[in-house]
């Protein structure tokens, strides 16, 4: 066959121009002329190119290497279905709004296409994403799946530091088990009254604002889950409710901000970059502020209770501990074994995942009985049966063990909106999950709660609000990780009996007294 004309030419103008180069380098150097001009390089060029060379080899080592170490990992991640990707940035570019609404919708269709064990590729690791119960279990019950990742870390490590949230190994382990024992049954019923004093002052804001107009119920449901959460575990009357400004709901407040701040930068998750930034210098003041305060109040109980005689509560003793009217904070003081530092983590961790979270909840129940009156009818039933005509009475434990349909509502609004709709995993060990997939070890894995609780097979008509769903008879069969508002597995809330029990003054103290109406476009 007869070469065409095309190579010819390239390799033509490829002379040229090597002819250029070496022409302008021998001028330089005097040799124009002689036979060794084209052998010569000046020396700077010579270690310049020396340099480039090596800088290279460098960089395609340490690129093989990578590869060759992270082979099984994306071989065996690969065989999940998931879309397609971009070499290095992966599937990045399709988050790339960077809007937390946009990118939820994005995975919601990409779960729908590729189906209940989904993956995608983020800057070289692969992301897997279920929805099946199958799944769900074997992640949750595997012993080497306890941290949250890297990222979730770095993200919140700022206001976090080392509490619950994100710790793990022994840290995580031992200071679990002090805080499991502190939200002890009998702490618990202690606190009923506190939750039912700050929710009648949560009656109060709204009936202020209630002259049947729209108003923001989030913002007085925040302050009064503040209150309840920061007055149980710091023993602190804060009154956010009345002064509406405590350090507690600025770190919070903060916290959110520089926690979805980090997580829509990735670049900010460099520290060194990070804190050179306007919001990386505030972060560090606003904590400055909080940490001295928190320290205080730390100091203050520590010597209230070597006041006492530093006796250690009998916890299953019901009377001695509803006398000595204890806080959490308390309890991780009388253990002795955790520094000033640690018990401030454990603080800071629990004020802030648990009155977020609560207050949500409690805005979207409303919503819920807001929309379907008859619910609300029938949990005015359920409250007129344990309080009578009593609008203003109290709410004790007793009463809130009987309020089965408001739990059951409670429970419903948590299945169609969970605060926390994914729950992220690094997976330690190869783990195989449902469909005979593979989520390899260093990878992550998110259990996606909010289309878990709306998959069909699980509950039918899943859009439909239903509260007898949770009744116990409805309840039986049903598998225990397809309801996961509050996780599962080790890291399961530590807070959801807490939660449930808040929630239930809160929602009854305010039923008791207001009817709450839907408005059709507000
Ligand atoms: C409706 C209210 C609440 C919801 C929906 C909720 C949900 C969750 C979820 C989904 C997790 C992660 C579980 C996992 O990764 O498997 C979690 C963890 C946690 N929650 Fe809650 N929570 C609520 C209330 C509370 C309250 C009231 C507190 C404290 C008073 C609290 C304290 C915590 C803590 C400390 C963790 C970390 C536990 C660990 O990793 O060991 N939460 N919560």
């Amino acid at each position: 066959m007869c070469p065409g004309p095309a190579p010819i030419v390239t390799q033509h103008l490829l002379i040229l121009d090597w002819g250029k180069t070496r022409k302008k380098t021998s001028t330089r150097m005097g040799l124009e002329g002689s036979p060794l001009r084209h052998y010569f390089l000046p020396a700077e060029d010579k270690w310049k190119t020396l340099l480039s060379l090596l800088v290279a080899a460098a960089i395609c080592l340490a690129t093989s290497v990578y590869c060759w170490k992270k082979r099984r990992l994306w071989y065996i991640a690969s065989k999940i279905p998931g879309p397609t990707s971009l070499p290095i940035i992966g599937n990045l570019l399709m988050f790339a709004t960077g809007s937390p609404v946009e990118c939820f919708k994005i995975i919601n269709q990409l779960t729908e296409k590729y189906g209940p064990v989904m993956r995608i590729w983020g800057a070289g690791k692969p992301v897997v994403f279920v929805t099946d119960a199958e799944s769900i279990e074997k992640l949750m019950t595997n012993k080497k799946l306890e941290t949250r990742g890297r990222y979730i870390y770095k993200v919140a490590k700022p206001i976090f530091n080392n509490g619950l949230l994100l710790s793990y190994g022994n840290t995580w382990r031992f200071h679990r088990k002090i805080i499991n024992s502190s939200f002890h049954a009998n702490i618990l019923d202690g606190f009923v009254h506190q939750f039912s004093r700050l929710s009648l002052l949560l009656n109060d804001n709204i009936n202020k604002v209630s002259d049947g107009s729209t108003f923001d119920l989030y913002h007085y449901s925040f302050l009064c889950s503040m209150d309840i959460v920061a007055e149980t575990t710091m023993g602190e009357v804060v009154n956010v409710q009345v002064s509406q400004d405590h350090y507690f709901t600025r770190v919070i407040l903060w916290g959110l901000e520089v926690v979805m701040e980090r997580f829509r930068k990735p670049w900010m998750l460099y520290d060194w970059l990070y804190y050179v930034t306007q919001v990386g210098k505030q972060t560090k003041i606003v904590m400055k502020d909080v940490n001295e305060k928190i320290f205080d109040g730390i100091k203050k109980r520590k010597c209230k209770f070597n006041a006492g005689g530093k006796q250690k509560t009998d916890l299953d003793d019901k009377a001695s501990v509803s006398k000595k009217k204890l806080c959490l904070l308390d309890l991780m003081i009388e253990n002795g074994t955790m520094s000033m530092e640690e018990i401030r983590d454990e603080v800071v961790t629990i004020v802030s995942t648990g009155s977020e979270t609560t207050a949500t909840t409690f805005c979207y129940v409303l919503s819920m009985l807001g929309i379907h009156q008859e619910v609300q009818d029938r949990v005015l039933e359920e409250q007129k049966l344990i309080f009578g005509q009593d609008h203003c009475r109290s709410v004790c434990s007793e009463d809130l063990s009987q309020m089965n349909y408001l739990e059951q509502v409670i429970k419903e609004t948590l299945r169609l909106f969970p605060p926390v709709p994914y729950l992220f995993r690094k997976v330690g060990e190869d783990i195989e999950v449902g469909m005979g997939y593979t989520i390899p070890a260093g990878s992550h894995s998110i259990i996606n709660a909010y289309l878990t609780h709306r998959n069909p097979e699980y509950y039918p008509d899943p859009g439909s609000f239903v509260p007898e769903r949770f009744s116990a008879e409805n309840s039986i069969g049903r598998h225990p990780h397809v309801f996961i508002p509050f996780g599962g597995g080790r890291r399961l809330c530590v807070g959801y009996r807490y939660a449930m029990l808040e929630l239930k003054t809160m929602l009854s103290t305010v039923l008791r007294r207001f009817r709450v109406v839907h408005t059709p476009g507000a």
